[in-house]
């Protein structure tokens, strides 16, 4: 059983019993809300059709237990059955979204009655005679179990992540599949998530693939850069991507204090000579880093670093920003990186005696970054889109012989909000 759950495909086709915002309203564009939700995912498949034998108040009435078919029990919390009432005065069915303000909860609130019904559903009565009822189902699914709780958040955040390091086996699904085939976009999209990479190929080799991708699943985001940036040698290059050298690993816009989840590179044209692309797993070499050296990993995921971009582009720009360069949940696992040795400014805001066992400690990141058990590469072919989770994944490239004539061009670009659901902090 799929859902969708943040985005929509248009003209989807996703199996239908949860599919729930297709319809009418943005007919044949796709929604897309800002959130970390993925497009489609399984539901809960466990907990369907089971039954209820007994329910009764515990603890003064301030929880209600409830006893399965299969003899299993709930204990859900009065507070939050009356704070979940799907009374359309205080739920709102067509929003999905609660009524009820919190002004109006009393978090001491005790059932005056409790009763099943038909085994299918309980109802509860109020102090104030208020009635709410519950199905057993929408009941099970929240259960306040362990395994239950850890059951709903693999399904809402498919949290699963597969490190990688040389041995990536690079994803790769056809450019036109993905665009026309629901069950194909559902699949780059769960890859992307659990890989952090996926290749896409076989688009056009011109322009404005990039945007009919990036309408697939939802919309493009604009940056100072343009909706889409073209990526090849310029005259007085505004960015050191826009000439043609090396560009060593970096996650792309940590000047931005929401960087892109989600990068598109489209070759367009591709050199003869240099010009490779490399990729690394940002999340693994984070673990290597912190076994080997637990000192440096807290200096970079603590130390708050400047990064700047100046310049004249799709409009004129002078942003400024401080990030870590490894962040980090509350377990200490690294949930996004922040690194572009480009843009990282001149102006560093730390007590100088703290700025070189700083630089000490991101050397040996980046060595970790580019060893050769860690590191992938491989070169773009013209029709060859490349998407990748730019919280995770740090990309560069190869330098290339300059020309006065173009002979390397990709376009770029990055997706608004991000289908990928974050919830490491969450996870085991
Ligand atoms: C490619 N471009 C110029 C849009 C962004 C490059 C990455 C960065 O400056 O953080
Ligand atoms: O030229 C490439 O392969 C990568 C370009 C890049 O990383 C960028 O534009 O940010
Ligand atoms: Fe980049
Ligand atoms: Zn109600």
């Amino acid at each position: 059983m799929w859902r969708v759950v943040a985005y929509t495909l248009p003209r989807a086709k996703v199996p239908r019993s949860r599919v729930c915002c297709l319809q009418p309203a943005q007919k044949g564009r796709s929604l897309l809300a800002g959130t970390t939700a993925p497009l489609v995912h399984a539901t809960q498949s466990l907990s369907m059709n089971l039954g209820i034998q007994k329910v009764e108040a515990l603890d003064t009435g301030h929880f209600v237990r409830v006893e399965w078919e299969d003899g299993s029990e709930s204990r859900y919390p009065c507070v939050w059955l009356r704070d979940n009432c799907q009374c359309p005065q205080c739920f709102l069915r067509s929003a999905k979204a609660r009524r009820l303000l919190i002004e109006d909860l009393d978090v001491n609130i005790v059932v005056k009655e409790v009763a099943v019904a038909d085994r299918r559903k309980i109802s509860i009565t109020w102090p104030d005679e208020h009635a709410s009822e519950y199905e057993a189902e929408w009941l099970k699914k929240r259960c306040f179990s362990e395994e239950a709780r850890a059951e709903m958040r693999e399904n809402l955040f498919l949290p699963e992540c597969q490190h990688w390091g040389s041995d990536l086996q690079l994803p790769k699904l056809p450019f036109e599949e993905v665009m026309y085939n629901d069950e194909s976009t559902y699949k780059w999209l769960c890859t992307l998530k659990r890989v952090g990479i996926v290749l896409l190929t076989g688009a056009a080799a011109r322009q404005g693939e990039l945007v009919k991708l990036g309408h697939r699943i939802g919309f493009l985001r604009l940056t100072f850069y343009g909706p889409t940036w073209q990526v090849q040698d310029k005259a007085d290059a505004n960015n050191v991507a826009y000439t043609t050298g090396k560009l060593c690993f970096h996650t792309d816009y940590p000047v931005l204090q929401h960087p892109p989840g989600v990068q598109f590179l489209h070759c367009i044209k591709q050199t003869a000579a240099g010009g490779e692309s490399q990729v690394v797993d940002g999340f693994h070499v984070s673990r290597m880093l912190k076994k080997q050296n637990p000192q440096a990993y807290q200096i970079l995921t603590s130390t708050a670093v400047d990064y700047t971009d100046i310049g004249v582009d799709f409009c004129d720009f002078a942003v400024q920003c401080k990030q870590r360069i490894i962040d980090v949940d509350s377990r200490g696992e690294a949930v996004r990186i922040n690194y572009n040795n480009a843009t990282r400014d001149t102006v560093f805001d730390i007590p100088a005696e703290k700025v070189r066992p700083f630089y000490a400690a991101l050397k040996e990141f980046d060595d970790l970054l580019n060893s050769a058990e860690h590191k992938f590469t491989y070169k773009l072919k013209p029709g060859d889109i490349v998407t990748f989770d730019n919280w995770r994944v740090l990309h560069g490239r190869q330098s290339f012989p300059s020309d006065s004539e173009v002979t390397r061009h990709l376009e770029g670009a990055e997706l608004m909000g991000c289908p990928l659901p974050r919830a490491a902090s969450l996870t085991k």
